[in-house]
């Protein structure tokens, strides 16, 4: 990592790039930043079209960028360096060649003594469509198990946003999660280990048995989400009329909500989840819950990837026809 000179955050109102003991560079408010705010929206420097990208994808994508390109992506932090002995050292013979070959990219990406393309890809790609892409300044935001901020790709503008999800104090760090939020502290450790560092958060350090601690609360919060999201599952999406036909199916849905919230878990799944429990009150006639199980939805979606959303209409239509069928309820009343 090029530690020389800090690099800049675009020119923006919400946060600027400063260099962190141990973490390398990472991001902070300039002000108070509300639940809501998009702070970047950043085009893609490098991007592959498959997630079980090989080398030779990065390679491509790499040589058609112009020169000016291919330094910034240098300038980038690399997760190399790390111990062999730390990793598996054998891969099953199970495994087919091509699948092999990429886990052996992979691996000698991590454990090598230089930043490679690879390397700097492992590190700094998120997701995008059925691929993933680099994005030289949503890549500068640090990780933590309980973030203050998320990331989406946003297929109609074609960027990645970045959304404040709970409220920031002006200079505090603006982090968003490498994880799924709902995985417990192992799975989590071990995600992270890939990106070469142990998250130093409150959900890792302290700890889970001891049940005065943040850390407690937080894994029994994800063990329940977890559990609740095993069994509703199979009924949401296309299933979702037969799951509404099950007694406590609202109830699990309307728990998840709650737990996600304590959690500070504000991404895309809440919405997700009570425009279900929207739609699973419309079917069942209760069109006042549903109302205020869409406006939610409508809201929660607005903040955490804006109304340029791609399929922000379809919540916004959803709050539309249960608030006409309101209306008609309630004109037959009158
Ligand atoms: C996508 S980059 C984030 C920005 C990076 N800190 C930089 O200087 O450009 C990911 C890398 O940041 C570091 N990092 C991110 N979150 C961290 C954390 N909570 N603790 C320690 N290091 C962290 C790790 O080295 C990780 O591989």
């Amino acid at each position: 990592m090029a530690m020389n000179t800090i690099p800049m955050a675009p020119a923006n109102e919400f946060y600027e790039i400063r260099a962190i003991p141990s973490k390398g560079y990472g991001c902070f408010a300039l002000k108070q930043l509300l639940r809501g705010t998009r702070i970047l929206a950043d085009s893609p420097l490098l991007s592959v079209s498959v997630g079980d990208y090989m080398l030779s994808d990065i390679e491509a994508a790499f040589a058609a960028l112009t020169t000016d390109e291919q330094s910034l992506y240098f300038t980038l932090h690399s997760g190399h360096g790390q111990d062999a002995k730390l990793w598996p050292s054998r891969i099953h013979e199970t495994v087919e060649p091509q699948e092999r070959r990429r886990i052996q990219e992979q691996h000698d990406a991590r454990t090598g003594d230089t930043a490679t393309l690879i390397s700097i890809f492992q590190t700094n790609c998120m997701e995008k469509d059925r691929g993933a892409g680099v994005f030289p300044h949503a890549a500068r935001f640090n990780h933590c198990c309980n973030p203050n901020a998320c990331f989406s790709w946003n297929a109609k503008i074609e960027k990645e946003t970045i959304h404040v999800m709970n409220d920031v104090a002006a200079g505090e760090e603006i982090v968003l999660s490498y994880c799924d939020m709902i995985h417990d502290k192992p799975l989590r450790t071990w995600e992270l280990k890939h990106y070469g560092f142990v998250c130093d958060c409150r959900a890792c350090v302290e700890d889970e048995d001891d049940e005065t601690t943040y850390a407690h609360l937080s894994a029994v919060r994800r063990f329940r989400l977890n559990e609740l999201e095993r069994e509703t599952r199979l009924l949401r999406g296309a299933r979702l009329e037969e799951g509404a036909s099950q007694e406590d199916f609202v109830t699990k849905l309307v728990q998840m909500a709650a737990l996600h919230q304590m959690e500070g878990d504000f991404t895309a799944r809440l919405p997700a989840l009570f425009l279900d429990i929207a739609l699973v009150c419309e079917f069942k006639g209760d069109f006042k819950m549903a109302e205020v199980a869409a406006a939610r939805a409508v809201h929660a979606k607005k903040d955490c990837q804006g109304a340029d959303f791609p399929d922000y209409d379809k919540y916004a239509n959803v709050l539309h026809r249960i608030k006409d069928k309101l209306h008609v309820v309630q004109k037959n009343k009158a």
